[in-house]
């Protein structure tokens, strides 16, 4: 839609060369009359269009001060449950499944099929359609059909192990041992340490014991910005085990649903409130469940909220601990047993000096040794190259490689 008025015509000078001097002067006044009147219509124009153009810069600030307001605000989500034909919706809010008619943007109304998750705004206007509900799952969840990972591959851990084994494990390959001797197995399992202490791994190599589905959502992936789509995640979460059983869900970093409850009253809170009431409520029912365990993972033991930790709900807590010095040693043998090692490397050496190294940490200077042999162009991987990799990772990462360094890199 162009508003542009159109130029005026350029007058021309006609002049007849068999003319006066003074018809010539006539001519050329008439002339000048002409280019002035033209002057004056481009000058006009000129104004109208320069006060189009401050009117079109408002217009692109208020929408652009919609726009950001639109993305700072927060929306609910809701599913379209109908399309009447007038250019409306039927839309069905999540968390409450209010069910409201709001009008729509034609752009809106060509694009929106019924059972999209659309994102709505206070007052029930739809401001997006959200990606396939189903991307949004997969995104925020990570399902393994097969583990590999073994008891074995585990170095350290072996009381953590026995007790994973006694709480999720019995009760999915021996579950009539608890009904004879009539007691619950455990509901849930929470594992507390530093990170890189292997607590995925053990969760992993009980899934692969039992040939259940691992299926792992993290924390921070549950506190999302659509109100009511954390909630919604925590019952597709238990949704997806009970259809994939036996099962194991393992939520990492629950501290981020699950902490303390504090003062503040922001809607942020409120939100990551109502998942945590979710995966409660999810785990009070969970007696009916068939072959689904769950277990739990945090750094931050100390944030937990009391009330997920009752009986019924994560009522068995193991500690990982970064790993004692023989533990690093069968850590460290793990990670670099497969690689041509020099004989100048001793693990127990090696485990004596790196105090404070999670297994996490020991598993990237097994990796990192190798590299400098690689880059040194050697088969066999030495002493020093391990001296390297230990000096490039406490660089890289001082804070999180703890305070023990061994004397020499101090
Ligand atoms: N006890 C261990 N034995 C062998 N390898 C280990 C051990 N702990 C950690 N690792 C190595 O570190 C990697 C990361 O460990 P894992 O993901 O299990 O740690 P985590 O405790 O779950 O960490 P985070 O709390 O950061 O999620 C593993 O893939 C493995 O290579």
């Amino acid at each position: 839609m162009s508003r542009s008025p159109s130029l005026p015509d350029r007058p021309t000078l006609d002049v007849d060369p068999e003319s006066s001097p003074e018809e010539h002067f006539d001519a050329l006044q008439d002339h000048y009359g002409e280019i002035l009147d033209v002057h004056e219509q481009l000058q006009s124009q000129l104004e109208e269009v320069e006060s189009r153009r401050e009117e079109l810069r408002e217009e692109v600030d208020r929408l652009q001060r919609e726009n950001e307001t639109l993305k700072t605000a927060s929306l609910y989500l809701a599913t379209v449950e109908d399309l009447p034909e007038d250019g409306s919706a039927v839309i069905k809010q999540h968390g409450n499944n209010q069910e409201v008619l709001t009008e729509l943007s034609p752009r809106l109304a060509d694009e929106l099929e019924v059972g999209d998750r659309v994102a709505i705004n206070d007052s029930f206007s739809v401001q997006r359609v959200l990606d396939d509900e189903t991307d949004a799952r997969a995104q925020a969840m990570e399902v393994d059909e097969s583990p590999t990972v073994e008891y074995d591959d585990i170095g350290g851990l072996d009381e953590q192990l026995r007790e994973v084994r006694e709480a999720v494990e019995d009760p999915l390959v021996n579950p009539e041992k608890f009904e004879k001797v009539g007691v619950e197995p455990p509901s849930g399992v929470l594992l507390h340490g530093p990170p890189g202490t292997g607590k995925t791994m053990l969760a992993k190599a009980v899934a692969n014991q039992t040939d259940a589905t691992f299926i792992k959502m993290a924390g921070s992936e549950l506190v999302r910005k659509f109100i009511g789509e954390g909630s919604r995640l925590v019952r597709d979460l238990f949704e997806l085990a009970d259809q994939k059983e036996p099962a194991i869900i393992f939520i990492d970093e629950i501290d981020a649903v699950a902490a303390k409850r504090t003062d503040s009253k922001t809607s942020g809170d409120a939100e990551v409130q109502r998942t945590m009431m979710q995966l409660l409520s999810e785990m009070d029912g969970f007696d009916e469940r068939g072959d689904v365990r769950i277990i739990a993972a945090t750094n931050r033991f100390d944030m937990l909220d009391s009330a997920i930790l009752r009986p019924g709900r994560f009522d068995r807590l193991i500690e990982v601990p970064n790993p004692t010095e023989e533990a690093r040693e069968r850590i460290l043998e793990i990670h670099a047993g497969d690689m041509n090692v020099a004989d100048d490397v001793a693990f127990a050496d090696l485990a004596r000096e790196t105090e404070g190294f999670s297994g996490a940490q020991l598993a990237s200077l097994a990796t990192e040794a190798g590299m400098f042999a690689i880059r040194d162009d050697r088969d066999e991987v030495r002493r020093e190259d391990f001296d390297a990799a230990y000096e490039k990772l406490v660089a890289e990462g001082e804070d999180d490689v703890g305070p023990n360094y061994p004397s020499y890199i101090r």
